[in-house]
């Protein structure tokens, strides 16, 4: 992604949401996007999965390249059957909702074979030999993500199973189709903590074995030194530090993740809150928008929004006065 930039018309007027962000996900790798609520994530994975609603959502400039395509110059027929679904794969934040209720489970999965199935694009079974191929890859990877009685299971009712196995299916459902990409919408906050790690271990087990990239939005930074390789950060719709999670945690540049990472509770510290208001988006800050509460600002980061800059290896930052610079 480079230099996307997508506003909403609201009644306050035109809020400036994503503001020129990069970011690059590289295959089988886990990047986490962190951030406040309201900073964007949601926005920026359904950009990528081209679901941003279209009679509010504008995107005014970039690119998101995903192998030979150019995600915003596809119409919608072409995402919907090329690329949706299939190469990429979404994991929501609440799996009750994406289930219909007056459906078996089972036959919620039979209708995303019959459409995505990856043995048609082979295309040399016939469709009675498909069907059982596919039944056995389901039962497959219902037993890969850990859920008892995979047989049983196909034949409940959403209802009946508990949120941490919808979750579960909900991770089955997008592996299914051998996506590249999987885009993971915060899929454990509406969980209790013991599940949410189970089943975190779960995603990032088979997105390793496959190769499959995976991008994990989340506000939890715990969540996110779990399962990441990597880290990018936003702030108020700017991408602003992206580091290996190793030297994210060690070494943090920029000012706003420095203070992201002091606001974590602890015994020491106790809860230490970030002095400062998130901007609003309809009228943003120029220039670096973390500016108004960073004590590091100077005139020109009220004015130019800094360019990227390489603090150690694989490890960027956005800030004209970052904490350190060993590049
Ligand atoms: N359909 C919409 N119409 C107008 N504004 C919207 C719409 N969807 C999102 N926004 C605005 O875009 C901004 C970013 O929202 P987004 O949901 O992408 O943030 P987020 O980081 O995913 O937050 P959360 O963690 O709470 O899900 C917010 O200010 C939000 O009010």
């Amino acid at each position: 992604m480079r230099g996307l930039k997508v506003s909403f018309a609201s009644d306050a007027g035109i809020a400036r949401v994503l503001d020129g962000v990069d970011l690059t996900i590289r295959r089988g790798e886990i990047m986490g996007l962190v951030g406040e609520s309201g900073c964007g994530k949601t926005t920026l994975a359904r950009a990528i999965l081209g679901i941003l609603p279209a009679n509010a959502a504008r995107i005014e400039a970039g690119q998101i390249r995903f192998e030979e395509h150019d995600i915003l110059d596809l119409d919608e027929a072409s995402l919907a059957t090329q690329l949706r679904g299939r190469q990429i794969a979404y994991i929501p934040q609440d799996p009750f909702t994406a289930f219909n209720p007056v459906f078996t489970i089972g036959t919620q999965i039979d209708d995303l074979m019959r459409f995505k199935s990856p043995l048609l694009r082979e295309g040399r079974l016939s469709a009675r030999e498909r069907r059982r191929a596919d039944r056995l890859r389901v039962l497959e990877m219902l037993r890969l993500v850990q859920l008892p009685d995979p047989e049983g299971v196909l034949r409940k009712y959403p209802h009946e199973v508990s949120g941490g196995q919808r979750q579960r299916l909900m991770i089955a459902m997008a592996l299914l189709p051998q996506p590249k990409l999987v885009i993971a919408d915060e899929p454990t906050t509406a969980l209790d903590v013991t599940v949410q790690a189970q089943i975190l271990t779960v995603l990032k087990r088979l997105a390793r074995d496959r190769g499959v990239a995976v991008l994990f939005t989340t506000h939890d930074l715990g969540t996110a030194y779990e399962i990441c390789d990597r880290i990018t950060v936003m702030y108020a719709g700017q991408e602003v530090e992206e580091a290996p999670v190793a030297d994210f945690f060690a070494r943090p540049s920029h000012p706003y993740t420095r203070k992201l990472l002091d606001s974590l509770p602890s015994s020491e510290n106790g809860i230490r809150g970030i002095t400062g208001e998130i901007p609003r988006l309809v009228d943003p800050p120029p220039g670096c928008r973390f500016h108004p509460r960073c004590e590091r600002a100077t005139e020109e980061c009220r004015t130019t929004r800094p360019p990227t800059h390489a603090v150690a290896v694989a490890h960027d930052v956005r800030c004209h006065h970052p904490l350190q610079d060993s590049a």
